[in-house]
């Protein structure tokens, strides 16, 4: 791994200076000098320097990516997608705004009207480069550079499976068709992108001999793709970085979501030195589909807040979701990155004391850089008084601490039984304090509040 270091537990020590500099924020080694590294291997680093930067460093583009954004074309591969123009116009001007920096969209060669959004959509004039994406074959290429894309994303299986069971063509023929396809659509001025379906369960030796051709004759990227969603963080990194060290152009990953690991994936294959990742939004493509947007945003905004701020408009991700999600008839779900309904809400109260005092404490994304609101839910029996004390302020009523710790008491006696509602404790917060403001109320009179909350109670109904 490390051409000066024969010394195997050295690793080790690299390693930790490499968290260091992350934590630091640094994508270089400028940590401190590990404590115990001078004393553990003090023979052999007088002959190098063991925070000296490694090839990992170089290759890591965690903090230097593009995204393909494939709504348009793999999420439309999704079960309940039925995409209309309108609504690829709206998908395509919403991650324009967002910021992505390519869309690829479905190929023109699937039907009449695939081809004429794909042309409507070329003629928006948008910021992000426009992709359609086509078989390795001469006919969707002849019509692919006709609609007007800036570049077009050419795909052909290359495991065992697909060559007998899919297009049943040898590694010579593919070869061979990719070349062709790949000069015709250069010779158009328009960028091209060579992939090879399941890469995952291909040989290697047949893929980086495709890659080094194709990367030879001038392609723009290499896609791998993980089509059937077998592939895990470990064997990204090792393919990515082995092609790597074998082509000069960019590199490309799209990877499904079958197992759970897309956006792992996704980011262990950027730290291997890819360079553009596949997204499509809320994920959506064939079965589960791929690497969500959002999900691998959240991601690389924990690795680098300020770039990724700086590339995209996070604010939009919400409108954008919620579009999507209604266009093929699904809901945000609870626990999605950034957008989950409860993506910011903080209940136990141990949480909400520090939260209340530093949001860091326990919040990696700041709800503030997506246009989102931190909750912290309080009408429940895992509550603390440091939680109610908060909402105590924000109502602007005056008790003491020990006022505040005894309603807290009767708002855990009530949660449980039911939750109750931030309407409910409210309405507990202000009976107990004008009970105590009146005097007829005074700490630890549990029946004495009992008969406010009735009362209180009845006097709802009446009015009610
Ligand atoms: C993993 C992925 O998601 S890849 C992208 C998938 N996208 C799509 O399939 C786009 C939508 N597809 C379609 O509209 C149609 O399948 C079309 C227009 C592409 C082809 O339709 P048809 O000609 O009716 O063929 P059909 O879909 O039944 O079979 C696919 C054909 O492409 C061939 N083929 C499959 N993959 C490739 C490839 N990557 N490169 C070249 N040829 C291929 C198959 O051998 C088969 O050829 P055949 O007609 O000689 O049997
Ligand atoms: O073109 C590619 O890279 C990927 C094609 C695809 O959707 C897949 O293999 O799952
Ligand atoms: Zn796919």
């Amino acid at each position: 791994m490390c051409p000066q270091n024969g010394d195997a537990p050295l690793d080790g020590v690299q390693d930790a200076v490499a968290v260091e500099g992350k934590t630091d924020g640094l994508n270089g080694p400028n940590g401190t000098p590990h404590p115990h590294a001078a004393n553990r291997h003090s023979s052999t680093s007088q002959h190098r320097n063991p925070y000296a930067p490694r090839a990992s460093d170089f290759l890591n583009n965690v903090s230097n990516f593009k995204i393909i954004e494939s709504t348009l074309r793999e999420g439309e591969q999704f079960a309940n997608a039925f995409f209309d123009t309108e609504t690829k116009i709206a998908i395509a001007k919403g991650l324009d705004k967002f910021g992505v920096e390519y869309l690829e969209l479905t190929s023109p060669a699937a039907s009449e009207q695939s081809r004429r959004d794909c042309e409507a959509i070329c003629k928006l004039g948008l910021r992000a480069k426009i992709l359609t994406h086509i078989r390795c074959h001469m006919d969707d290429a002849r019509i692919a550079v006709e609609t007007g894309v800036d570049g077009v994303d050419v795909v052909i299986g290359t495991s065992s499976f697909l060559r007998e069971f899919s297009h049943g063509k040898d590694m010579a023929y593919i070869t061979k068709s990719a070349i062709e396809v790949i000069n015709f659509v250069k010779s158009k001025g328009i960028e091209v992108r060579f992939s090879t379906e399941d890469s995952f369960r291909s040989d290697l030796v047949d893929l980086l001999s495709i890659y080094q051709t194709v990367d030879k004759i001038g392609v723009n990227r290499v896609g791998i793709a993980d089509t059937v969603g077998c592939a895990n963080p470990r064997q990204v990194y090792e393919l990515v970085r082995t092609l790597r060290g074998v082509v000069a152009c960019d590199i490309e990953v799209h990877l499904h979501n079958d197992t759970g690991m897309a956006i792992a994936n996704a980011y262990t294959a950027l730290e291997a030195g890819a360079t553009h990742i596949d997204t499509s939004v809320l994920g959506i493509g064939e079965r589960v589909g791929i690497t969500p947007l959002g999900g691998l945003v959240a991601c690389l905004y924990a690795a680098n807040p300020e770039y990724v701020k700086s590339k995209y408009n996070l604010a939009m991700l919400r409108e954008i979701e919620n579009l999507v999600a209604e266009a093929v008839e699904v809901n945000v779900p609870f626990s999605n990155p950034i957008t989950g309904y409860v993506a910011f809400t903080h209940k136990a109260g141990i949480h909400a004391k520090a939260i209340l005092n530093n949001p860091s404490t326990y919040e990696i994304l700041r709800p503030e850089d997506f246009g989102l609101t931190r909750y912290v839910s309080i009408g429940h029996r895992l509550t603390g008084w440091n939680a109610v004390k908060s909402r105590v302020e924000q109502l602007g009523l005056q008790l003491t601490d020990e006022e505040i710790k005894d309603a807290t008491a009767k708002i855990k006696e009530l949660a449980d039984v039911r939750t109750q509602s931030m309407d409910d404790v409210d309405s507990l917060l202000r009976v107990y304090h004008s009970g105590i403001q009146s005097g007829v109320l005074e700490v630890g009179q549990k029946d004495a509040l009992d008969r406010l909350l009735r009362e209180h109670r009845a006097a709802q109904l009446a009015s009610a």
